[in-house]
């Protein structure tokens, strides 16, 4: 497989298919500033036509740029789930997402396509998570929460049961969500308050 983002993000991910036997072919990177991981030999997508039969995976933290990646790479996306984790039978994980270590995802809950679900997060039972999400370390998504495209939870957020969150909203680390939230929305602290709305996506 071949992974698309040489940066911190990209380690762990490298590490989570190496703890499932999977060999890392390549990393891709377009970025001239990207601080490269050491001793990695990094591609750029004008060397893609080598790669169309490869897997692929976008090992990226930042959810605007993952999706703007998407269209440059051929539509052979895996999903990994590190060995750690437990992921209840009947939840559904799409392509192109990653799991990451010590994970819970609990029964019924769906997840889209180029989610993260970072280490020790918990997703409970019959939460809807849509695509280019990113649910940051030890964060807990309690039961039956819906979170719209492109939304990041910051480390350690709480949500609480039956809330809605909107689309290309970002939730601060820490902060704990009572109340349903509107897309573009920036919340903070506990209660969770709107501080300000993400300009981009609008
Ligand atoms: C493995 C990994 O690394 S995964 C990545 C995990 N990353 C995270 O969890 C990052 C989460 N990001 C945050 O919490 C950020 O502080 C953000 C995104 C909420 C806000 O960042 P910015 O847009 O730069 O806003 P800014 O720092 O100006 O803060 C705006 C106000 O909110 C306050 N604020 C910011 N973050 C928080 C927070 N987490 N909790 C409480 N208050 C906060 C600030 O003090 C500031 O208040 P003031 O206007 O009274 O001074």
């Amino acid at each position: 497989m071949c992974l698309y983002g040489a940066s911190g993000h990209g380690k762990v991910v490298k590490q989570i298919a190496n703890n499932l036997g999977m060999d890392v072919a390549f990393f891709f990177d377009d970025n001239p500033d990207v601080k490269l991981l050491q001793d990695t030999v990094v591609k750029h997508t004008d060397e893609l036509n080598e790669f169309t039969e490869h897997n692929f995976l976008i090992s990226i933290g930042n959810n605007r740029v993952r999706k703007k990646v998407t269209k440059k790479l051929p539509n052979n996306f895996i999903k990994l789930i590190d060995v750690s984790s437990s992921v209840a039978d009947n939840a559904v994980v799409n392509n192109g997402t990653v799991i990451m270590p010590k994970v819970v995802i609990n029964s019924d809950v769906k997840i889209g396509e180029h989610v993260i679900i970072n280490s020790a997060a918990v997703v409970d039972h019959d939460c809807v998570i849509d695509s280019f999400v990113h649910i940051s370390p030890n964060a807990t998504i309690t039961g039956n929460v819906k979170i719209g495209e492109g939304t990041h939870i910051g480390a350690g957020a709480t949500v609480i049961p039956n809330i809605t969150i909107g689309k290309w909203v970002t939730i601060g680390a820490g902060t704990v969500i009572i109340k349903d939230i509107p897309d573009y929305a920036v919340v903070v602290g506990n209660p969770g308050k709107i501080v300000k709305y993400n300009k981009y996506e609008r």
